[in-house]
């Protein structure tokens, strides 16, 4: 089985992939460190160095070869990653991806504390700046998070109630 967490940045999909991993004794592999080690590189520095859209054909690039190397497997995606490529379709021809849906509230809390390692946050200046910018991503990105099957949402997204989720889609598709 593949299970991919899908969702805007700081929406927990590191913290509960890895826990989803060890409860399903999967292999977790998280998609932004897979394109730094190739890279040997930041994720911040290949923005910067390279832009946005070498990022993207990159991350494209290494969700494939993950995808073909592992059958089984829990990805925490970037939070663009479904957005580019057609990496959403492949997502749902080759796994279940699993969208974790947190409040903007909530997100801005967490991310706050990182503003600086997100390339795409990093140059927003204040509070106010941040919440319209993940509010703007946020509605641009939620027609390809909507293509999951699967969505917990903030407080709920825990491992039991992802299992239970997991084993009614695949009992009833
Ligand atoms: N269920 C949760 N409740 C409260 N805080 C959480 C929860 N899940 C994650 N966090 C916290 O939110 C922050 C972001 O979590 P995490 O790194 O797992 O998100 P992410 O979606 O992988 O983000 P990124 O976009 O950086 O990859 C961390 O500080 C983490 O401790
Ligand atoms: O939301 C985004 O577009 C990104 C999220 C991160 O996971 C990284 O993939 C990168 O910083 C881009
Ligand atoms: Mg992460």
């Amino acid at each position: 089985m593949r299970l991919y967490l899908i969702g805007m940045p700081g929406a927990g999909k590191t913290t509960l992939g890895r826990a989803l991993a060890a409860a399903y004794e999967l292999p977790f592999r998280d998609l932004d460190e897979e394109i730094v080690a190739r890279e040997q590189r930041s994720i911040a520095d290949i923005f910067a160095a390279e832009g946005e859209a070498y990022f993207r054909q990159r991350e494209a690039a290494v969700l494939r070869e993950v995808v073909a190397e592992l059958p089984g497997v829990v990805l925490a995606t970037g939070g663009g990653t479904p957005c580019f490529h057609a990496n959403m379709d492949l997502l749902l021809q080759t796994g279940y991806p699993l969208y974790l849906e947190v409040p903007i509230e909530e997100l801005l809390q967490r991310v706050q504390r990182a503003a600086g390692s997100r390339p795409l946050l990093a140059q927003v200046d204040s509070p106010q700046a941040l919440e319209t910018r993940l509010r703007e991503t946020l509605a641009a990105r939620e027609q390809f998070y909507s293509r999951a099957p699967l969505r917990c949402s903030g407080s709920a997204c825990t491992v039991a109630a992802v299992q239970q989720l997991l084993h009614q889609y695949r009992v009833s598709g």
